[in-house]
Parts: C-alpha cells; structure tokens; sequence
C-alpha cells in the first residue's frame, strides 16, 4: 500500500502539554479524519506535518518524501487548510488568484474562478467583509486550485452551514477517486467524518489511541450497558472505557460480536464516533 503521509515516532513539547510517540499512516485514495478533544495535539501535529513546528523528535514522509528535507518540493503538490488561518483582510478573491499564480507552478486560474463560482465566493469583495463560511470556502478553494495530491485541513469545515459542508464534502470524496490523493481532515464534527472518512485517528492529551478503517470502528465496537456488578465480568481487554451511572454502567467495547456470544443476555448497541472520544476522555477524568 502507498502512503501519503507516514508520522513515526513524533514527539513534541510545549511546556504543560507533549505529543508522544505519535504514529500514523494516511494511504492514498482516502480521507482520513483526525479526532480529539479541544488541546488534544490535533493542530500541533498538522503543523509538525507540513514543517511549521520544530519537533523534538521522529521522521515524517509527506508524499514519500522527507518534509524537513524537500519542504518546497512538496509543498507544490499539497494543498493545506490551516486552524484560524486568513488571508490579508483587504485583499479580494481575484487579486489571491494572482498572487497564487505566482506561487504555485501548478496554479489554475480558470479553475479556481470555477470554484468561486460553485461555492458562491465572491472575487471582487475585500476578505474583510466576507462571512466566517465564505473566508473558509475561500482557503478551500485557494487550497484546491494548484492541483494538489494531498489536502491537509485542520478544522476547516467548522465555520460552515450543513449544505456547504456537505458540498465540500463532495468535493472531497470526488478529489480522493484518484488514487494519488488523499484528505487528512481534523474536524470536531464527527458526523462528517462518519460519513466520509475511511480512517479514523483518535488523539487524546499528544496521544493516538486508536487509527482505524471506520467501517471496522463502527461494525467491531459496540456499547454494551451492564450492572455496575457485571462489570468485572467482560475481559478487561474488550473494554475501552467505562461510564458509570448510579445503577447501571455503559461499556464502550472493542469486540461487539465477541461480547453477544459471551454474554448474550447484555444489552448491546452500534457506536457513534464521538462514542469512542467520549468514553476515552470522561474515562480519563
Ligand atoms: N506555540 C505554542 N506554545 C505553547 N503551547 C502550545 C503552542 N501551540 C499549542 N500549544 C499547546 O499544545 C496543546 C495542543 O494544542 P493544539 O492546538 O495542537 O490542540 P488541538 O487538538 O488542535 O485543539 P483545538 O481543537 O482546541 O484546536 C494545547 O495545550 C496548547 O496550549
């Protein structure tokens, strides 16, 4: 399998918080979202991937190259989203257009004008009057008109309406037809990623404690609701975490079907994936 992006063994510390040991893979042809609390290391780890941060330790291969070694090459082939990020507020579409063109070997006017045009982005508006939806449709579009393989998108679905957001999403799952690319997205809007992400990887406080297909997440877990008394009867090892109510508890489980056979008189239901961040956070207070 081909990776896009391979983060091994990443460690970074800010004073109060550390990423630790941080691995994952994004192979080509996906979309993949990364989940986690506010503070989790989502937005840290993004930029130590695209070579914003100095990072204490570990290798990161964007598109099979060193990023600390080929930045510029790369950059020509990646488009990224960052958290917060704006353009000058008194710039217009157009005029980021031109200033694009001389960046980017790759830049396609005439399909960023199309874009503009799909998402209703205005181009002779200053940035300053645009809404929250139109500054983000505007860094998605800009991110989009080079012709890039890889997308990387820290939180830039948040600021929009469901119809554009399912819109963009589209776009997204059109994008990744092509073998060659993939979408590594950080959203705490698990719904789209539920319906659109091929993996999953969880973070919680600089850790990944989980980096799935989804379709394996959601068929393999399960919520099973027990006596606070029968808890100590499922093997510790199918338990991923627990909330304890005063009479009954909810068991998030990592093997649903092994649990129906074994306790068959349980109760036990399908996920949602802000389950999996749920229990892993309330677990951990
Ligand atoms: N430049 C920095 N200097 C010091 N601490 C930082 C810096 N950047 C991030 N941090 C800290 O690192 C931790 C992780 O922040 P990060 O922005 O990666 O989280 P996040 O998962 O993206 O959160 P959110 O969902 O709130 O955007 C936080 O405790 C934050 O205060």
């Amino acid at each position: 399998m081909e990776y896009l992006i391979e983060v091994e063994n990443l460690n970074k510390t800010y004073p109060g918080f550390s990423l630790k040991n941080v691995n994952f893979k994004v192979p080509g042809g996906c979309i993949m979202g990364l989940v986690g609390e506010n503070g989790a290391g989502k937005s840290t780890t993004i930029k130590a991937i695209v070579d914003l941060i100095h990072t204490d330790s570990g290798n990161i291969r964007v598109l099979g190259k060193d990023i600390r070694k080929k930045g510029k090459e790369i950059r020509e082939d990646i488009g990224v989203v960052l958290d917060g990020a704006s353009f000058h507020e008194i710039l217009r579409a157009k005029e980021i257009g031109k200033f694009m063109g001389k960046i980017y070997r790759n830049w396609d006017e005439k399909y960023y004008q199309r874009l503009l045009k799909t998402f209703t982005v205005p181009g002779n508006k200053p940035i300053k009057e645009f809404s929250t939806g139109m500054r983000m449709k505007l860094m998605i579009v800009a991110a989009m008109a080079h012709h890039p393989k890889l997308l990387i998108l820290d939180e830039a679905t948040s600021g929009l309406d469901p119809v554009v957001r399912d819109e963009i999403l589209d776009m997204f799952q059109e994008f990744i037809q092509d073998e060659a690319h993939s979408v590594l997205i950080s959203s705490h809007i698990t719904s789209d990623l539920e319906k659109v992400a091929d993996y999953i990887t969880f973070i919680h406080k600089g850790e990944i404690f989980l980096s799935e297909e989804k379709d394996r997440i959601m068929e393999e877990y399960g919520i099973v609701r027990c006596r606070p008394e029968d808890l100590a009867s499922i093997a510790p090892d199918m338990i991923v975490g627990v909330s304890r109510g005063a009479y009954s508890c909810d068991v998030l489980v990592n093997q649903r079907e092994r649990v129906k056979q074994q306790y068959p008189d349980m109760m036990i239901n399908r996920i949602k994936l802000e389950d999996v961040l749920l229990f892993k956070v309330k677990g951990d207070k």
